[in-house]
């Protein structure tokens, strides 16, 4: 009930508050209103209600306005006189809005990596995309993910192993690193992930390495405020990310392979030092 009954206040609040680019536009000379921006910033943080807040919000939830498939909304009403509609989540214990969050997270990530297996894999001529980013993967009203963009995409002869190419194509921090040489690459490229650094500064990829290497997937499944239950899938997952960022295109596994992965088909191997190239030159996997 939490998330969803945040979700509508925000959107409620979000209105009212709304910023009109005139705010922020300059002003003659005068530099653009960032205090003012950044204090309506502040206004739009979303509020937390206790389950007592809600209570007295909805007058025990007595006003029914409707029901959806996850639960039933109620008409309430803030202290400010904003009315708001508060759903009510079927089970909704947090661990169950999790499993679910985690089941559908699963879903996107086979459906995405189905979809570009379908490309290199399946399609008549292979189709290299060239610039897959999560802003490229559109959800439909059932969550099933659809690749987008191809203006970058690339048609390639099947039996062509590598491609050449004339101009740096795909977006730094998504884009495999040999897309940034000027060398032939492969339809591997595609199957690099995005890496981040955290606040900490250590680079994600190699603090997740050097757990993985201790054998303590569990401490990546801790960061990561999963319950023990629905840790399984985000194992395969983790693996498969460490698969996928391998630095040589021929240790990465083919779309096909990823599918299975995820889908639990091949057992979770653990993948090779992704930081090898730096020390010494790795063997080539056969995917
Ligand atoms: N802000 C609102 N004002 C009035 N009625 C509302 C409001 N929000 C929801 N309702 C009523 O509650 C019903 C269910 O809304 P809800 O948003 O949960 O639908 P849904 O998105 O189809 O549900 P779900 O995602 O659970 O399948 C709506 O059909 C409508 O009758």
């Amino acid at each position: 009930m939490g998330l969803s009954m945040l979700y509508r206040i925000f959107r409620c609040i979000e209105k009212k508050a709304k910023i009109s680019y005139s705010q922020i536009e300059e002003v003659g000379n005068e530099p653009p209103l960032i205090v003012e921006l950044l204090n309506n910033m502040e206004k739009l943080k979303p509020t937390r209600f206790t389950s007592h807040h809600l209570n007295v919000a909805t007058s025990n939830f007595t006003h029914k306005l409707g029901a959806g498939g996850f639960g039933e909304v109620y008409k309430g009403s803030l202290p400010n006189g904003n009315s708001v509609a508060v759903k009510v989540l079927k089970g909704s214990s947090d661990e169950q809005i999790e499993a679910q969050f985690i089941a559908e997270l699963s879903k996107i990530a086979i459906g995405m990596a189905k979809g570009i297996a379908y490309l290199h894999e399946d399609c008549q001529d292979r189709m290299i995309h060239y610039d897959i980013k999560p802003g490229y993967i559109l959800l439909d009203q059932n969550f099933s993910p659809k690749v987008a963009d191809f203006g970058l995409a690339k048609l390639c002869n099947r039996d062509a192993t590598h491609v050449t190419m004339t101009i740096g194509r795909g977006t730094p921090g998504y884009a495999a690193p040999e897309l940034g040489m000027p060398c032939p690459v492969t339809h591997k490229e595609e199957e690099e992930l995005e890496v981040s650094l955290p606040e900490s500064q250590e680079w994600f990829l190699r603090w997740v390495w050097n757990n993985l290497e201790r054998g303590e997937m569990e401490e990546i499944v801790k960061s990561c405020e999963i319950e023990e239950e629905d840790s399984e899938i985000l194992e395969r997952m983790i693996m498969v990310a460490v698969w996928c960022v391998q630095y040589k295109p021929e240790l990465r596994p083919c779309m096909s392979s990823v599918v299975k992965m995820l889908e639990g088909g091949i057992e979770n191997i653990l993948p090779p030092n992704p930081f090898a190239h730096l020390v010494a030159r790795p063997s080539v996997m056969d995917w």
